[in-house]
């Protein structure tokens, strides 16, 4: 079997969640010390890795980083190397992530190019954020990259193709955590309770109307309340109801905004249903602007290239804390299409492996190109 798939298969078998990537971070660094060793400096943060491969003359380094980590999904693709992690699935493509990345590095290992490379395995890009605490290592900032590249999988495009766009590629996050205490009582005696079912359904159907009437019709905002619980059974009044979502924003001063609103309809919510109400934003990611002149310089270097197709791509409300490791520091992401039929946190999302060759053979032209510049 090819060497790629055989990676892939065997990290798409073990999904961890975020800083509990333990069999990840063992998969990774035993799969590195079978490399040659002679360029390599390794170093563990947590459960992510750096990997610096020294360059032969050494002035700049560029960066490159995977997330490592799985989502709380059941998979269901039927595949023969499906996960064995009950519950948990790589299901928004970190394992062919972390198989480009291998890749590289294991090219990288034998055929070092004039500038020191920083292969960065991150943790919990999922939640709770990985990049934003793993820049601030001593071992970042003494291998402080010069520049900083990664890319995420796109089912929507064909393989061999590649799709980003210089400034605004993903959206500012905030995860959404509200929790509602009221009364519960007796199903048939609604009068002496305050009900956190029907408040968390008032609750629900009033933050629609923040992105519909607050948000500029210009700008763009998304809430999604993917998951609510309350109450105990059919005949008790529910006393507690949790609401999970998330937020996404094109700027970060509407991120404010939306979340003054959220604020004001639970204060209403608090009045009107006479009940208490909590508010967590739990992690938040900051966009990824992809820098001007290096995305535009990749991506006149992808349309040089016969067997691989660049496309200009609009921002998408998708977050990643890679946002974070750009801000400060020169870089980019792009999408790399693998044409599944099933979208990213998809229970049958099934990449096509054959993106795996197109990306370590673009990237491996392209970090020749810039580290040997
Ligand atoms: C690429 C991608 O799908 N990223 C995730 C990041 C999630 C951040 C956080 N847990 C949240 O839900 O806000 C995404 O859902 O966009």
């Amino acid at each position: 079997m090819n060497h790629l798939l055989q990676i892939r298969r065997e990290l798409h078998q073990i999904p961890e969640k975020g800083f509990e990537e333990v069999k990840t971070q063992r998969y990774l660094l035993n799969y590195i010390s079978k490399l040659p060793q002679e360029h390599l400096q390794i170093e563990t943060w947590r459960t992510g890795v750096f990997v610096r491969v020294k360059g032969k003359v050494g002035d700049n380094t560029i960066g490159y980083r995977t997330d490592i980590d799985g989502l709380p999904i059941e998979e269901e693709t039927e595949l023969e190397f499906s996960s064995t992690h009950e519950g948990m699935m790589h299901a928004c493509g970190h394992d062919l992530h972390m198989t480009i990345a291998l890749g590289l590095l294991t090219h990288y290992s034998s055929n070092p190019v004039n500038d020191h490379l920083l292969f960065m395995f991150q943790p919990a890009e999922e939640g709770p954020g990985g990049a934003e605490l793993m820049i601030q290592t001593e071992v970042f900032k003494r291998w402080k990259p010069d520049m900083i590249i990664a890319l995420h999988i796109a089912p929507e495009y064909p393989v061999g193709t590649i799709a980003t766009k210089p400034g605004l590629l993903f959206a500012n996050t905030s995860e959404l955590f509200i929790d509602l205490k009221g009364k519960g009582g007796h199903a048939a005696f609604p009068h002496q309770t305050n009900d956190m079912v029907v408040a968390s359904c008032s609750l629900v159907t009033q933050l629609q109307s923040i992105v519909s009437r607050n948000v500029n019709p210009l700008d763009s905002a998304v809430i999604t309340i993917g998951k609510i619980t309350g109450g105990t059974v059919q005949n008790i009044i529910a006393e507690r109801a949790r609401l999970e979502g998330t937020i996404r924003t094109l700027s970060v001063e509407s991120m404010s905004k939306v979340k003054a609103r959220i604020e004001a309809m639970v204060k209403g919510i608090e009045i009107g249903y006479d009940c208490q109400a909590t508010i967590d934003y739990g992690c938040m990611y900051h966009q990824v602007d992809n820098e001007e002149q290096v995305t535009s310089e990749f991506m006149k270097f992808v349309s040089t290239e016969t067997d691989v197709n660049v496309i200009h791509c609009s921002e998408a409300m998708t977050g990643e804390d890679f946002g974070y490791m750009i801000k400060d520091i020169p870089g980019f992401m792009f999408w790399l299409g693998v044409n599944s039929p099933y979208g990213l946190h998809h229970a049958k999302l099934t990449p096509d492996e054959n993106a795996l060759d197109v990306a370590v053979s673009l990237l491996t032209k392209y970090i020749n190109f810039k580290g040997t510049a």
